[in-house]
């Protein structure tokens, strides 16, 4: 059984949180290379990816420009049975997308550490995204309100997205992709010892 899934991508200024970190040109290289991971996983979980993104880039997967906002990008294409895996889920494995596609609901929705909503599916058409701010909890009462039935799916390997700083110690610590092979190779390492607080980059 595939999935369809839409795989939303920022090419324009992606990653401005890590602006203290990198530069603009390494922000855009690192979230195409997080991309790219995300599609490995995506196609091995049986899913077929659909990019959605600002500007034209090349992926392994077909893509769509446009230009609207997050949310109305994603709705303009959310017929129901469709996937939403964002690109920067920089730990993301075909295993556990392929258990957040086998879940059952009429919204299935994974959570972000930070209240976002990493990735989601939908089999509902009563059943919009609102992104950004504390979004789970919006989607959470979006989904009631359209009558859908919901299941939460857990999963730590979901839950981390690459915003700050610290999300890369995680990708450093559990990373399997090109992503901690590029922080590696840019100099980005953590400290032993030191948890998430202590990502460091040598000159
Ligand atoms: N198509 C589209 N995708 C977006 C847009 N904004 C963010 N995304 C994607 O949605 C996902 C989550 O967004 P963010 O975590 O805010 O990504 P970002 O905008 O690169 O990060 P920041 O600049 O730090 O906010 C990522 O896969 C982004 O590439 C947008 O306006 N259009
Ligand atoms: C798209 C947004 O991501 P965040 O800005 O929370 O990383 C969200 O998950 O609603």
């Amino acid at each position: 059984m595939t999935m369809r899934t839409l795989v939303p991508f920022d090419a324009t200024d992606p990653k401005t949180r890590l602006d203290a970190l990198f530069s603009p040109a390494e922000r855009r290289e690192l979230a195409a290379v997080m991309l790219a991971d995300v599609l490995d996983a995506v196609h091995a979980a049986g899913g077929e990816p659909l990019v959605v993104a600002t500007e034209d880039v090349a992926c392994d997967a077909p893509v769509a420009v446009d230009e609207r906002g997050l949310s109305d990008a994603v709705n303009a294409r959310l017929d129901p049975g469709t996937a939403v895996v964002m690109a920067d889920l920089a730990l993301a494995t075909p295993r556990v997308l392929r258990s957040l596609f086998a879940a059952s609901g009429d919204v299935v929705l994974a959570p972000g550490l930070g209240g976002g909503t990493n990735a989601l599916v939908v089999r509902d058409d009563g059943f919009a995204v609102d992104y950004h701010g504390a979004s789970y909890r919006d989607h959470l009462r979006n989904a009631a309100a359209a009558g859908c039935s919901v299941r939460e799916f857990d999963a730590a390997r979901l839950a981390l997205d690459v915003d700050e700083r610290a999300d890369l110690a995680d990708v450093l610590s559990r990373g399997e992709g090109r992503t901690p092979r590029w922080l590696r190779d840019a100099g980005v390492a953590l400290a032993d010892g030191a948890g998430r607080t202590n990502v460091t980059r040598r000159e």
